[in-house]
């Protein structure tokens, strides 16, 4: 698995206000739309693309353009949402599945309560976005998800992760035999005792919609 930090100025004064418990939900959910605007430039960085004639003004001339069949993103519900607005507006003729997910916060496991994706991900380019790599668990079980659709090219895109989680997704990444590349914002110290990322930015969920 390939892991890029994408280390700017501008994503790093985004991610200090994000972090910052005195944020409320409407400048928290801008910033994070910002923040995956910056990384999906680095994220697209391989996106496929064909050669493309046109005429300028003054002259024909050959450009490029994104090449069939068109990208996948998939946002893990629910906070990975906040970054879908972002995301397409880079890639505005993507397709956008979905998968929903939530962790147990006492086992810190993962169940899957939403699963809407294309039928084949065969030859596709795949973006995942969620803000929060944590224990690794939730990215996990949507790589088999993925996989069982035939993905070969999945591109992850986090706000946060902690390097425990990192290694895990990793070592699944390498069993399940998936090219993976992570585009990350930031690489945190470590997990706490409840799993959460440490500094990190609390629940990324609730400070975008709310406790439920
Ligand atoms: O790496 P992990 O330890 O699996 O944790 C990361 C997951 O935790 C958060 O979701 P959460 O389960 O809180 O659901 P939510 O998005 O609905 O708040 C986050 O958005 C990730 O999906
Ligand atoms: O720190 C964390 C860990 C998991 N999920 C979050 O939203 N935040
Ligand atoms: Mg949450």
């Amino acid at each position: 698995m390939r892991v890029h930090v994408a280390d700017h100025p501008l994503i790093n004064h985004k991610l200090t206000y994000l972090r910052d418990e005195r944020t409320d939900s409407p400048t928290f959910r801008r910033l994070a739309e910002e923040l995956v605007t910056l990384l999906a430039y680095e994220a697209t960085r391989e996106v496929r693309v064909e050669p493309f004639e046109i005429r300028t003004p003054v002259a024909p001339t050959t450009g490029i353009k994104l090449s069939k069949p068109k990208p996948v993103i998939i946002p893990i519900l629910r906070a990975g949402l906040g970054m879908l607005e972002g995301m397409t507006r880079l890639l505005p003729s993507a397709e956008v599945g979905f998968l929903g997910m939530v962790r147990d916060e006492e086992t810190l496991e993962v169940s899957a309560y939403a699963n809407r994706l294309p039928d084949t991900l065969t030859g596709r380019q795949v973006f995942v976005i969620d803000p929060m790599l944590a224990t690794g668990h939730t990215l996990v079980m949507a790589f088999e998800f993925l996989r069982d659709l035939g993905a070969d090219d999945i591109t992850t895109v986090c706000l946060i992760a902690a390097p425990e989680g990192i290694e895990t997704v990793r070592a699944a990444a390498d069993q399940l035999g998936i090219p993976v590349t992570l585009v990350v914002g930031a690489i945190d110290e470590r997990l706490d005792e409840r799993g959460y990322i440490v500094p990190g930015l609390g629940d990324a969920g609730d400070r975008l919609y709310g406790v439920v």
